[in-house]
């Protein structure tokens, strides 16, 4: 029976993540990534490479080779039909986030609260955006430009990465099929990073061409409410706003944000962190100060029954807090990379 065991070497100058996987042909160790493959071309070209067994003996000296699988609290599943990963914490809380998109599906805390809103006629096919959990909108946002709606890295395949103890990680890279919408090469790793009582979503972007990237982002939550109608969203009292239905544009006057319509707006992000209240409890949103703007959206009760893949009252569970960066496009040099982060906390 074939085995795979995941290693990681710590090493002066970086990290090297292994899988070592017994086949009839024999022993084979391949390199998966290294921590510096996102900025070093020369480290990316290195992934995929396979090592044979008999090789391993001349490892240099001084590695220190520690086995990754036994502790590990990740698990491969099937969600929906998709491939998915589940990391679950001593203490019980659990993340469930698909290969698809690296599209956070499921948050729950150790009490078996589930966090975020994911509908329940949401398409799993593999090729769909999925609707409700976290969607990766990037590198467009909403139809601002001519790629497809929110861009393409919610509709793509992600690979698997190892990533630190009480994390989950995942990249996707340029290939054919991207370069074919948008000419540009790049390193995506989206982390998801679990603690009791809190999610911590992060995307690395890095430049891997040789010309200047320009991209927008949304890390698209849709959080999960009891009742919308018992929500509000405290935070954003006198935060510049962009009212998107009316096209309106002013201060926001409102203390918190009640939701009884249909609600798209687009607010400069306060610098502290935003309050979702309702009568079970508080969830704070905070984002990370490359997130320029905080969008906030709720379809109301007539689109939400236009949506094929949302049920009817599926407005009144949920509430999107998205993390943003959409109104200046952010521009990264040849090299250079560049991190933003939504984290979520039960208080
Ligand atoms: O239906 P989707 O493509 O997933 O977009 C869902 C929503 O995303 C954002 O919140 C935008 O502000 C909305 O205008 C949009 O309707």
């Amino acid at each position: 029976m074939p085995i795979t065991i995941a290693i990681r070497i710590d090493k002066a100058g970086g990290n090297f993540f292994f899988m070592l996987q017994t086949s009839p042909g024999g022993i084979f160790l391949n390199l998966i990534s290294d921590s510096d493959f996102m900025t070093n071309p020369r480290r990316r070209q290195l992934v995929g490479m396979q090592i044979r067994h008999d090789d391993m003996h001349s490892a240099p000296n001084g590695l220190r080779v520690l086995p990754r699988i036994g502790g590990m609290p990740i698990q491969p599943l099937q969600f929906r039909g998709q491939p998915a990963l589940a990391l679950t914490l001593p203490a019980g809380d659990r993340a469930v986030v698909a290969l698809h998109g690296a599209h956070l599906l499921s948050w729950t805390t150790a009490d078996g609260t589930e966090r975020i809103y994911l509908s329940p006629e949401a398409l799993f096919d593999g090729k769909s955006a999925i609707r409700g959990g976290i969607p990766v909108c990037w590198p467009q946002f909403n139809v601002r430009g001519s790629l497809p709606k929110h861009g393409f890295a919610r509709n793509l395949p992600w690979q698997a990465t190892p990533a630190a103890d009480g994390q989950l990680a995942m990249t996707l890279r340029d290939d054919g099929a991207t370069r074919a919408m948008w000419p540009h090469a790049f390193g995506l790793q989206l982390t998801v990073a679990l603690a009791p009582r809190q999610l911590r979503i992060t995307l690395d972007v890095a430049n891997t061409d040789a010309a200047p990237l320009s991209f927008a982002l949304a890390l698209h939550s849709y959080l999960r409410v009891d009742d919308i109608a018992h929500a509000r969203l405290e935070g954003l009292h006198g935060a510049p706003c962009w009212d998107s239905l009316r096209d309106l544009r002013y201060a926001e006057t409102a203390e918190a944000l009640r939701f009884t319509a249909e609600f798209d707006s687009v607010y400069t992000a306060p610098a502290a962190p935003l309050k979702l209240v309702q009568p079970s409890g508080t969830l704070q949103i905070a984002q990370s100060i490359t997130c320029t703007e905080t969008v906030v959206w709720n379809p109301g009760a007539a689109l939400s029954a236009k949506l094929a893949d949302m049920p009817d009252d599926g407005y009144r569970h949920m509430l999107c807090v998205e993390a943003a960066r959409i109104d200046d496009n952010v521009t990264l040099l040849p090299g250079a990379q560049w991190q933003a982060w939504q984290e979520l906390t039960v208080l």
